[in-house]
Parts: C-alpha cells; sequence; structure tokens
C-alpha cells in the first residue's frame, strides 16, 4: 500500500529550478531513502512531503491526504501519524531532553503531566539512553546521545511513518551504524514506515529497502542499493562508484564495485 505518492512535482525559488517532474511512491514498511548531490533537493522534497512547503505544481499525498490540506491545517490529526527528525537532531538548546521529547505530547494531546513523563521515560528507554539523561540539556550530550533523544522526539507520538533528515551526519561510523540499528530496531516494534534523506552511503547499504536518487532536478534512478550500485546510467554510477560508494559497497555486499 503506498504511503506517500509525489507525483509531477516541481519546484522553484524564483529563477532557480529545484525539481522538474519528480515522481516516486514510498510503500508501507519499507525504509525509503532520498539520496543526491548537495543542494539537489533532497530536504526541500522532505518538507514538501510532510506539508512545511507547497511544491511550485504537482501533487502529494501523504497517508492518502494532499499535502496542501496538510500545510493549511496545523492541527490535524494528520500530524500525529508522523514524527520527523530534522537534520543534527535540532533539541531545543534550553529544554533538558526529557522536556524536549515532551514537546509533541504536550502541543498535539491532553494527557496529564504525570502520564507525559512516564511516556518520556519509556521512550528514552526505548531509544537506549540512560535514564540519568532526562534531566540533561542537549549540550551536555555526546553527538550520538542528541541524535537518540531527537529519534525518541519523533517518535513519542506513536507515528506510523518517520521521517529522518541526515540522521547520521557528522557521527563517527561506530555510532552511525549503531543508530541504523536503533532505526530497524524501531522500525520492527513499531511497525514503521521511515523514509530518510542521506548522503551516508554505508547507512545506504545497511537499512534502505529501496532508494531514490536525486539530480538535475528529477529521481535519477530509484531500486534496491544492489540494482542502482549495478545501473548502467552515468549519473547514477557517478554517485555510487566514486571511491565512498564503492567502500561502502564492499563492507556492505563483501563485493567492491567495477572501477569506472
Ligand atoms: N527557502 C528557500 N529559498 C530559496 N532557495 C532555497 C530554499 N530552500 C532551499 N533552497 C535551495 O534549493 C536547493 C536545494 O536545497 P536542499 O536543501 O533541498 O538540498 P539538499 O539536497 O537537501 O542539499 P544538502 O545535501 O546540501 O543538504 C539549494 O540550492 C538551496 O539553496
Amino acid at each position: 500500500m503506498p504511503v506517500i505518492e509525489v507525483s509531477h512535482v516541481s519546484t522553484r525559488f524564483g529563477p532557480a529550478i529545484v525539481h522538474e517532474d519528480v515522481n516516486l511512491t514510498v510503500m508501507q514498511g519499507e525504509v525509503f531513502a532520498i539520496a543526491g548531490g548537495n543542494g539537489c533537493g533532497k530536504s526541500t522534497l522532505l518538507r514538501e512531503i510532510i506539508g512545511l512547503l507547497a511544491p511550485t505544481t504537482g501533487s502529494i499525498r501523504l497517508l492518502g491526504v494532499n499535502s496542501r490540506e496538510l500545510e493549511q491545517s496545523d492541527g490535524s490529526p494528520l500530524h500525529r501519524r508522523f514524527g520527523v527528525m530534522f537534520q543534527h537532531g535540532a533539541l531545543f538548546s534550553s529544554m533538558t531532553l526529557a522536556d524536549n521529547v515532551a514537546v509533541p505530547l504536550k502541543e498535539h494531546t491532553t494527557l496529564s503531566a504525570r502520564l507525559i513523563r512516564e511516556i518520556v521515560a519509556l521512550k528514552i528507554a526505548l531509544v537506549g539512553l540512560p535514564p540519568d539523561s532526562a534531566v540533561k540539556f542537549p549540550s551536555e550530550l555526546s553527538g550520538g546521545m542528541r541524535r537518540r533523544a531527537a529519534l525518541a522526539r519523533a517518535i513519542v507520538m506513536d507515528p506510523e511513518l518517520l521521517f529522518l533528515d541526515e540522521p547520521t551526519a557528522g557521527l563517527d561510523p561506530m555510532i552511525a551504524a549503531g543508530f541504523d540499528d536503533l532505526v530497524l530496531e524501531l522500525k520492527r516494534l513499531l511497525g514503521l514506515t521511515v523514509v530518510m534523506v542521506t548522503h551516508d552511503l554505508d547507512s545506504l547499504w545497511r537499512i534502505a529497502d529501496r532508494v531514490a536518487v536525486l539530480g538535475e532536478g528529477r529521481v535519477l534512478g530509484m531500486g534496491t542499493m544492489e540494482a542502482l550500485a549495478a545501473s548502467e546510467d552515468p549519473a547514477v554510477r557517478g554517485y555510487f562508484h566514486g571511491p565512498r560508494g564503492r567502500a561502502a559497497q564492499q563492507n556492505h555486499t563483501g563485493t567492491a564495485a567495477n572501477r569506472d
């Protein structure tokens, strides 16, 4: 069942064309990644899918609802059905970790303070953070812990869909791998569909069921990592067959891609 349908989306900022006729479908239960070079419009597409930005033309359906309706209805029940982890975690620096995680519950529910505390403690444990981290401020946490805290906030409303914008950017490879494992574990436990924007080729090999590669304003290629790595399309090859792409493939399949 499709949970996201992006149809003929074009995006312009003044004279700059970011997307021209982008089409893709995300199916329920998959980890779908949006990849591509810097500035190709990955984050913009994510913002359009969750209704923060309207595409110039074309349409996007999220869980069956047109995202233009979503953009206009801030309190929509649909907002409870998806969670978002923005770039770098985007935690509020003046709030403790527990208060950060509690934000969506305070905004979207009328639950008592006690119940909110209990749900927050549960989510903090679910993402593998120790209980005493709840009272700490983001500046007192490591980069990896901050990402986990941001993930706890993104799943605090028990969403069906989880959006991750560059979740492992700037993390060392071990911490990034641990974060990927956590995403897979949460997907399995909570029955999530995951949509992730990423540059991290290791992460793509590790957890993505399908990947859309954006470039030149469109989807250059879409499919499993195996299929994309075997693509003959020069634009797709360029993305996967650099030194980092070959190393990531070697790590995950034991076979290096052929040198161009
Ligand atoms: N609100 C905006 N106004 C004008 N230009 C914008 C706006 N948002 C994004 N852009 C431009 O659109 C292009 C795509 O940006 P976007 O952040 O979506 O790319 P990206 O693929 O996520 O990049 P990166 O991998 O570097 O994070 C960039 O050239 C950016 O400068």
